[in-house]
């Protein structure tokens, strides 16, 4: 039970997804990029793992905060070492960030569900085998083809729901695309989207971060038109006010927040200033699985609904353990890109989804990632 070691080993894969200078993914042509694997060790041989952006994991950070909190620990306190890790991030000069308290936590739980051959879902108590996936649509682009139009929005859209999707959210055109933000533009892709599909899907907007309150409040009333389910962080999170108002403001529902720092502490403010109708976390913005199942019992209290934010074997675990929440966001998807073809450092796919829409949980002990240990090694890069 005893932890013994933290490691870090860094590899190398290939992926056609590209990140522009706003951090949002595009598609383009393949390439070498650098991922790390964190793996907690005991005294008995057992190891959790889980994968995250080497910066997150670098050496300062794992010596001089996760070293400390976890070595000689009882492997099985999860609560109380992700306190005690929390707790170093005041004095921590901002290095120890709320994604290093996920990536710990989550081979936490990798670790207890490897120990005990169970699903995560499961040693939490799960709620459902199969979770419904809406399909992510990336942030518009300029590409040829590609989401460079409201009808590129609307043919890929088409294409979604014949591979079984019953809901679709759209990421809409965002800088550094030249002419963007344009509420317009974002209206009417929205628009083109609804003509495609007809109105038994499901549809949501995460539109340009920053719009002003006018400017959001001009694409809820546009998006009530057409039937969206929810608008999701149309302007700067940080403005707990701005939310309120939009909320207040609007009849579709406001989900959030995603990116606000504060864990699950700010999004009981987010509930008890009216700022949301609809809650919103995840396991890397929230600081791991244990603060993302706070967030969905905070949610449950006030009666309301929370959506998870991303893709992954950890956030599907939590969406599977959970009441709350409504869906499972599969993605993030382009029309240049085939998403089913996983990652080569994972041998089958972590949420692979059938004809009807649904993702099944797979049956794996831990976070359920078929991890591909032979191609880590052959691509080791530190
Ligand atoms: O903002 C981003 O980097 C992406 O849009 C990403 O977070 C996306 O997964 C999202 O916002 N989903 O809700
Ligand atoms: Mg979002």
């Amino acid at each position: 039970m005893i932890i013994t070691d933290v490691s870090v080993r860094v590899f190398r894969h290939r992926t056609r997804r590209h990140s522009d200078s706003a951090g949002h993914a595009h598609p383009g042509p393949p390439h070498d990029v650098e991922t790390a694997i964190l793996t907690i060790r005991t005294e008995d041989g057992d190891e959790g793992h889980s994968f995250a952006p080497r910066e997150i994991v670098r050496p300062h950070v794992i010596d001089k905060f996760v070293k400390k909190v976890l070595i000689g620990q009882d492997h099985r306190d999860r609560e109380r070492l992700w306190h005690e890790l929390a707790h170093w991030q005041r004095g921590s000069a901002a290095q120890l960030t709320d994604r290093t308290l996920a990536v710990v936590d989550c081979a936490l739980w990798d670790l207890a569900g490897r120990v005990l051959g169970q699903p995560v879902h499961k040693l939490i108590g799960s709620y459902r085998d199969r979770v419904p996936a809406y399909g992510s649509i990336m942030c518009g682009d300029e590409l040829e083809g590609g989401l460079a139009t409201p009808e590129d929005y609307g043919r890929f859209a088409e294409t979604l729901v014949k591979r079984g999707y019953k809901g679709i959210k759209l990421h809409t055109w965002m800088p550094p695309v030249s002419w963007a933000p344009d509420v317009r533009m974002d209206i009417r892709a929205c628009a083109a989207v609804r003509e495609a599909v007809g109105p038994d899907i499901a549809l949501m907007i995460d539109a340009y971060h920053w719009y002003s309150r006018t400017d959001a409040l001009q694409l809820g009333r546009g998006l009530e038109k057409l039937g969206f389910a929810w608008i999701e962080e149309p302007m700067d999170e940080q403005s707990l006010a701005s939310y309120r108002w939009l909320a207040e403001n609007l009849d579709i529902p406001v989900v959030g927040p995603e990116s606000a720092a504060g864990k699950h502490w700010q999004r009981a403010e987010w509930i008890t200033s009216g700022a949301c109708d609809i809650l919103r976390t995840g396991v890397n913005d929230v600081g791991g699985i244990t603060p993302a199942l706070k967030t969905m019992h905070l949610a449950e209290a006030f009666g309301m609904e929370c959506e998870v934010h991303g893709n992954t074997a950890m956030n599907l675990q939590v969406v599977a353990a959970s009441k709350p929440c409504r869906w499972y966001e599969r993605g993030l998807l382009h029309p240049f890109l085939e998403y089913d073809d996983g990652f080569d450092y994972l041998r089958t796919l972590s949420d692979p989804m059938d004809a009807d829409g649904f993702v099944q949980v797979p049956d794996r002990p831990g976070l359920g990632e078929d991890i591909d240990f032979e191609h880590i090694e052959n691509n080791r890069v530190a």
